[in-house]
């Protein structure tokens, strides 16, 4: 397994410089492929990226937007990634995106899994892929400790699982690895020291303790302090 690290001098400058190579990719994707799937996490880390990728100059009505994984609470929600994506990417020129649901009303995660896959599979694979880490080494929604982790890690795996993990405060519905794993492109966003040192803390380990070693294989790692 190998990767590409890369170090910024600040969280600015990369948010400017990975927006840029998102946007790169994009392009370079829409240049062979009618459509373009763009994948990215929710959380604390990427809104930055966001501020600045939502300006980029690119066919955005030919881009799919989806979420590697979801927090099951409503998009109104304050911990809601599709209340991120709305409010900090499929804005200004990204707002001709088209997003892939990771979320149904009125439905629990578990029954809302298969009708929002079977959406999905059909605009697979991604083209692009941002992901997060948690200090944990959790990607996505695959926590360490997680009920249904050995089943998101395994070759065989639906491309979404409903999640319930200790390091989780609601359930989650993720992309599985081999869905992550499959991207065309991958960038993997990390800020501090805490996370650079989890992510030297992975190697060697199996992807059941450090689920982000499931998706890293040529991968670009984005690094601020
Ligand atoms: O919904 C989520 O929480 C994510 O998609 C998750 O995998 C995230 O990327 C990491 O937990 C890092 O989160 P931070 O960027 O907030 O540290």
């Amino acid at each position: 397994m190998s990767y590409t690290f890369l170090e910024y001098p600040d969280r600015d400058m990369l948010a400017i410089d990975l927006a840029n190579q998102l946007a790169g990719d994009l392009r370079e994707a829409l240049a062979h492929e009618d459509r373009a799937v763009l994948a990215v996490p929710g959380g604390t880390s990427p809104g930055p990226v966001f501020d600045d990728l939502c300006a980029a100059d690119l066919d955005w009505s030919r881009v799919d937007v989806l979420l590697t994984d979801e927090r099951w609470v409503a998009p109104d929600h304050e911990r809601s990634n599709t209340r991120l994506l709305r409010e900090r990417l499929l804005v200004d020129r990204a707002a001709a995106a088209q997003l892939l649901p990771l979320w149904a009303e009125g439905q629990d995660c578990d029954a809302a899994a298969e009708t929002l896959a079977a959406r999905i599979e059909t605009e697979l694979p991604i083209a692009v892929l941002l992901l997060g880490m948690g200090a944990d080494m959790h990607t996505a929604s695959l926590f360490p400790g997680a009920d249904r982790l050995a089943e998101g890690l395994s070759a065989r795996a639906p491309i979404l699982l409903p999640m319930r993990a200790p390091g989780a405060p609601e359930p989650r519905l993720t992309l599985t690895a081999p869905v992550l794993d499959g991207a065309l492109r991958k960038h993997v966003l990390i800020f501090g020291e805490e996370k650079r040192q989890a992510l030297e803390a992975a190697r060697g380990k199996a992807p059941e303790d450090a689920p982000i070693n499931a998706v890293l294989d040529g991968a670009k790692i984005h690094w601020a302090k």
